[in-house]
């Protein structure tokens, strides 16, 4: 793994639109795994910024979401549908049927499980997999327990995790319970990860991934047993190196 530092959330966020830019200008027809939460909003504003002003095309770009809420509907505010359209999609020439997000409300999410792994399977694999970090070392929604050998699948939502999430929400009580994500297999076989982490209460998180071992109590630890991971962290996240971005 490759760690950089970044020194604030706005570099991190820079260093990591101008990956994807330069990726998608080399190969327009990249496969993309895309994360949502709320480390990721400043890149892809950059995103956004760049295609505007330099015209870097998304038309032939495919995407691949990690997860969605189970039980929100696609038009709710906080379904991770919604995000992806408001945050990037919508300001992006990026061709919507060749943007995937699992279907949190299918009447089946077993079934849903099964469909999602089979369009990875057909279009993947994912050139560049972007991942935000969990505070308890979740990648995607995959909770600490999560088996490594998972593929898509149904989750239930810790209590940790629906507590940082709830500031998107009125109240606790309307954070969904369960979602689907992406299994960490299915993660593991992005050609190339990019992780990123930023804010000081990522801190401990990233200090467990660089310094304890390969666990599934702790999901991104797995990310050590990838050839091709980039961690980019802002300094509130990171201090111990100072190479910048
Ligand atoms: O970027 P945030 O909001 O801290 O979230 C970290 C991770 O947690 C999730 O929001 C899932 O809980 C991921 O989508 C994200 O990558």
């Amino acid at each position: 793994m490759d760690i950089i530092t970044a020194p604030s959330y706005e570099a991190m966020s820079e260093a990591a639109a101008n990956q994807i830019i330069d990726l998608v200008k080399l190969n327009p027809h990249s496969v993309l795994g895309l994360a949502t939460g709320g480390t990721p909003t400043k890149m892809y504003e950059l995103l956004i910024k760049d295609h505007l002003a330099h015209h870097t095309s998304y038309k032939n770009v495919t995407s691949f979401n990690l997860d969605e809420y189970a039980g929100l509907k696609k038009d709710h505010p906080n379904s991770y549908f919604s995000y992806m359209n408001q945050t990037l999609f919508m300001h992006l020439d990026i061709q919507q049927q060749h943007t995937f997000i699992p279907n949190g409300i299918a009447e089946s999410l077993e079934k849903e499980c099964a469909r999602y792994d089979q369009l990875l399977q057909d279009m993947g694999p994912i050139d560049l997999q972007v991942l935000g970090l969990g505070e308890n070392g979740h990648i995607g929604f995959n909770e600490p327990g999560t088996s490594f050998e998972s593929e898509t699948h149904i989750v239930r939502l810790t209590e940790s995790t629906r507590h940082a999430n709830a500031r998107f929400f009125g109240s606790m009580d309307e954070v969904p319970t369960h979602a689907v994500t992406m299994g960490i297999k299915s993660i593991m076989k992005a050609k190339e990860i990019l992780l990123l982490v930023s804010g000081k209460n990522k801190k401990n998180a990233l200090e467990r991934l660089l310094d304890g071992p390969v666990s599934e109590d702790f999901p991104a630890s797995i990310l050590k047993k990838h050839p091709k991971v980039k961690i980019i962290a802002d300094k509130s996240a990171y201090s111990r190196t100072n190479i910048i971005a």
